[in-house]
């Protein structure tokens, strides 16, 4: 059976970083989206990217320049694309838990630090050594920026500035005609004219922290690094802030930041055909942190992968504002184009029917908005309370997300008021701000679970670790409930939703119930008129079904071959130990059965 401490080991650790891709991504839609199928050629990359398998192919389009193709039909759950990023640095939070060269966390005792810096910390010396190369100069200016630094906090530089360095360093070390910097300096970027104000501040901001970071005294020592200019220092960064990734953990929580050139030709869509995963499948250490594109839907021969750079759980005026702010272009993708063009309601935006009959509408816009049932027609008249209730969740879901590290009892108040408010105004568990509150007081409620055997026996200590389990739960099952209605199958979002969820139900009860209430779950995935969670055996023959489906759904979002990946294989093994426990029930009760004196004959 688990225990809380590795569910709450599990916490998502989101930083906010506008200049990195995140792999939340997707939608339900099964059919192909190309951006511009007709002007499209295949792209001469001069020998560059002969990693990328024959089945794939660079072409480009008027419209988004160079993408991947495919040659050949590919199934779900078929690996695409597998190389390791050719930069990548840790977010500052991980710096002391994880190896700076395989992403892995270690236990601490395990860990070897540079005894130089202090800051980057090993598995091993053949970790260290793998590193070495791109260490080496990142330990002068490490030093250099601590001594140089106003405050312990600002003692270290984020991870892109880390990252960044090392792309400037290994650029220079390598040479220009080299392959490696050719496929860097090949990757797209966006001149300032065309970068929306907010960007250009914060490329500028970007590039001073950069130049000091590199101990340089004025823009012309830049010259070193093969940039003219300060102009061309902020090209390098748009180039960067373009192309980069979020680098995460098998369960998709961010450690970092990273750069492979091969991964970012592939172009986007809000309704992708392919995901980018970091399943730690490779089995040799040397290679991690490996990074695979997945396919998530059947791809024909002749169509484009597409992966998501942006949240897609996110309602489309977001989605647009993220991708013109970051990526400089309005995606005209099949979701963006026909939101509000079909009778079907977008799940992002959709109230229940006020007759209750089970259909949905759109949430209104504003408070002169007609809104009717897409099901039974009847028209909303709450609209009113409705805007005011997506306003108030919004700003809630912005300031408990920037609280939700340095003062979590406050983001999870927040989250907790907020989210019987938007259930009593009738927006669906999919729906955004909803969603997203429900998955950050998920994530919050996993991280406050005691350690069971931290508890004393105490019945009322019991008790309160009991009613916390209970309500991570149900708040696991609203998040299921709505990611399974705006992700499509076998995205990897759904499949540690699923995995999450499914892993809270397995836990041991510190104190089971004998009478039950019903929980606020979707009528959907969970029935409101059965109580939920359920207790004792019928909770542990949950968890097996939700792990099962998780277990599904892993396979496709990381990779057939891999097996669902790490957080896949873990599943596999927690699905038999309750095998054996529910059968040890079983055992139990036919004993029991067998045990009991038969009612005598008249
Ligand atoms: C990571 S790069 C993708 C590869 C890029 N097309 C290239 O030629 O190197 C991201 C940039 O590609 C372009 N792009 C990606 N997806 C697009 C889309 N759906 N529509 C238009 N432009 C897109 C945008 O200019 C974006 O900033």
């Amino acid at each position: 059976m688990a225990s809380f401490t590795a569910l709450s080991t599990s916490r998502h650790r989101k930083e906010t970083k506008s200049y990195v891709k995140s792999h939340e991504s997707d939608a339900a839609v099964s059919h192909v989206s190309s951006i511009s199928p007709f002007k499209q050629g295949v792209h001469d990359e001069n020998g560059l990217f002969n990693y990328i398998p024959k089945s794939l192919e660079i072409r480009s389009s008027d419209e988004a320049g160079r993408g991947i193709w495919t040659k050949a039909t590919l199934n779900i759950g078929t690996t695409l694309l597998s190389c390791k990023p050719k930069l990548a640095a840790l977010s500052n939070t991980y710096l002391d838990s994880h190896c700076s060269a395989c992403f892995r966390p270690t236990p601490p005792t395990a860990l070897q630090r540079c005894t130089q810096c202090t800051t980057v910390w090993y598995c091993d010396a053949d970790c260290q050594n793998r590193d070495w190369s791109f260490h080496k100069l990142e330990c002068i200016a490490l030093k250099r920026w601590a001594a140089a630094a106003p405050s312990a906090e600002a003692s270290i530089p984020n991870d892109a500035i880390r990252c960044l360095g090392r792309l400037l360093w290994k650029r220079k070390k390598a040479g220009a005609s080299s392959d490696w910097a050719r496929e860097i300096n090949a990757m797209q970027s966006h001149r300032s004219s065309t970068l929306q104000p907010s960007t250009t501040e914060f490329h500028t901001h970007l590039a001073h922290s950069i130049v000091q970071y590199l101990g340089l005294l004025s823009p012309t020592d830049l010259a070193e690094f093969d940039i003219a200019s300060a102009a061309d220092l902020v090209d390098v960064i748009s180039r960067f802030t373009t192309n980069s990734f979020t680098l995460t953990s098998p369960s998709l929580t961010p450690l970092g930041v990273c750069v492979s050139p091969a991964v970012a030709l592939i172009n986007h869509s809000c309704d992708p055909n392919a995901v980018v995963v970091f399943p730690r499948s490779s089995g040799s250490v040397a290679q991690e942190p490996l990074m695979q594109v997945i396919a998530i839907k059947p791809i024909a021969a002749d169509e484009e992968i597409l992966t998501s750079y942006i949240d897609t759980t996110l309602p489309k005026s977001q989605r647009q504002q993220f991708l013109l702010e970051t990526y400089s272009f309005t995606c005209k993708c099949n979701l963006c184009e026909n939101e509000g063009k079909s009778d079907s309601v977008d799940p992002r935006i959709a109230i229940w029917c006020p007759k209750a009959c089970g259909g949905t509408s759109p949430l209104p816009v504003t408070d002169t908005d007609i809104v009717r049932c897409s099901k039974c027609k009847a028209v909303v008249t709450s609209t009113d309370a409705v805007i005011d209730a997506a306003r108030v969740g919004q700003e809630a879901l912005d300031k408990a997300t920037a609280l939700q590290f340095r003062d979590p009892e406050k983001s999870k108040q927040l989250t907790n008021n907020l989210i019987p408010i938007l259930l009593s105004t009738s927006l669906t568990p999919s729906t955004h701000p909803l969603l997203g509150l429900s998955r950050l007081q998920q994530s919050l409620l996993i991280s406050s679970l005691p350690s069971l055997s931290s508890l004393t026996g105490s019945q009322e200590e019991r008790k309160a670790a009991q009613d916390l389990l209970d309500d991570a739960i149900r708040s696991a099952s609203r998040s299921v409930s709505g990611l399974t209605a705006v992700l499509n199958e076998g995205h990897p979002v759904r499949g540690i939703a699923l995995t999450q969820l499914g892993k809270l139900l397995a836990v041991d009860e510190p104190s089971p119930k004998e009478v039950q209430q019903p929980g606020d779950a979707h009528p959907h995935f969970f029935t409101k008129a059965a109580p939920f969670p359920p207790s004792g055996p019928p909770r542990l023959k949950l968890a097996y079904t939700t792990l099962m489906r998780a277990r599904e759904e892993l396979l496709i979002g990381f990779g057939k071959s891999n097996d669902g990946g790490e957080v896949g294989k873990d599943v596999r093994e927690a699905l038999v130990a309750i095998e054996k426990e529910l059968g040890v029930w079983k055992q139990g009760v036919q004993n029991v059965i067998q045990d009991q004196p038969k009612p005598e004959k008249r």
